[in-house]
């Protein structure tokens, strides 16, 4: 008796983290680390150098509880699609292993938790950035925008541009213009850095029937466009020294990292079929955006020290 209880047991510990696995993925765990430094960037400048620890932590934990509701909400709702292509078919709620009423609960208490924290520990008007953040990437991306037109994630992509805000609202209770250009900066790169993974899978966003822009326009009008974002993203990443908000370092660093991304969206215009310059275009949007923002960070310890 004793032993099937324990065999039972032992048998419910894996099914308990597989399921908890399962949650977890919902949350597209891969994307926050990025949405996270683009937040602690955010305050970091916005507090001159000088952040409260408890406040940082309370406003990364109500952040990533905002952006894991919002991705929730998004595995829900594009659960007939995500069946149909091949790289989201085995998630939880397409593949069966998560009903669609506990997602929607689950993503529901994530918002709570998300306003709660923030609204608790950093301020109000963070916490309805936050809530905001959510609303736009679900209602107007998922819902509306992603089945619609091909300037889905352009007009979505504001959503995932929404993070820094919340990160310099919640040290000074107040958004200035510096706030906005780094809203600016994510808005901006959204396009190459989504577009070129679009091109990587675009069969996939075929068959789905999602009107994605390589989709519908084709490779070389995409990476004409990429190329496009990608020459307008670059001088306003710049605009952050004159502003007096970052220094030498960072402009050195940003107008580097410019120079590389600009060369990889120039060998994608060339050769806009080839899925190497696709794959590796995106590749280096993210560790673009990464390394700017931890450019950011360096720089704010000197300018502000
Ligand atoms: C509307 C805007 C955006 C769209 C449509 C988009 C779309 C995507 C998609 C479809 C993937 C592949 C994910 C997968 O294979 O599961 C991806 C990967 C990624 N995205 Fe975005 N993205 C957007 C904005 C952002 C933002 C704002 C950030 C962070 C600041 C971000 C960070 C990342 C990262 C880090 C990955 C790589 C994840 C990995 O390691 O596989 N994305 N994006
Ligand atoms: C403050 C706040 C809550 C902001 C929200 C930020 C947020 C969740 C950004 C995510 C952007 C993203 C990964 C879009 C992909 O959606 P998709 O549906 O095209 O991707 P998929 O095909 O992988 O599902």
């Amino acid at each position: 008796m004793q032993e099937t209880l324990l065999s039972r047991a032992e048998r419910s510990v894996p099914r308990l983290s597989a399921a908890l696995n399962d949650y977890y993925q919902l949350t597209k765990p891969r994307i926050q680390v990025l949405l996270l430094i683009t937040t602690a960037g955010a305050m970091w400048i916005a507090g001159k150098g000088h952040v409260e620890p408890l406040l940082l932590l309370v406003t990364l934990l109500g952040g990533t509880l905002a952006a894991s509701s919002a991705n929730a909400f998004n595995c829900l709702i594009d659960r007939d699609i995500d069946l149909l292509m091949e790289r989201t078919r085995r998630r939880a709620i397409p593949a069966g292993r998560i009903l669609p009423w506990q997602a929607a609960l689950f993503a529901t208490a994530l918002a709570v938790a998300s306003f709660a924290v923030l609204a608790s520990f950093a301020n109000l008007f963070a916490a309805l950035l936050a809530i905001s953040g959510i609303g736009f990437y679900v209602v107007i991306y998922t819902l509306w925008l992603k089945r619609t037109t091909t300037q889905n994630i352009v007009i979505g992509g504001a959503a995932g541009a929404i993070p820094p805000l919340v990160g310099w609202a919640a040290v000074t209770g107040d958004l200035d213009w510096s706030a906005w250009v780094l809203f600016g900066i994510i808005f901006l790169w959204t396009p190459p850095h989504f577009w070129a993974l679009a091109m990587m899978i675009r069969e996939d966003y075929r068959k789905a029937g999602v009107p994605m822009l390589p989709v519908v326009a084709g490779d070389e009008a995409t990476a004409r466009q990429i190329f496009i974002y990608t020459l307008v993203l670059v001088p306003v990443t710049l605009v952050l020294y004159p502003l007096g908000t970052m220094g030498w370092i960072y402009l050195l660093a940003a107008g580097a990292l410019g120079l590389w991304l600009t060369h990889g969206a120039f060998r994608l215009l060339k050769a806009p079929n080839d899925r190497k310059e696709s794959r590796s275009l995106f590749k280096r949007s993210i560790f673009y955006l990464m390394l700017l923002f931890v450019a950011m960070g360096i720089d704010s310890i000197f300018l502000f020290a």
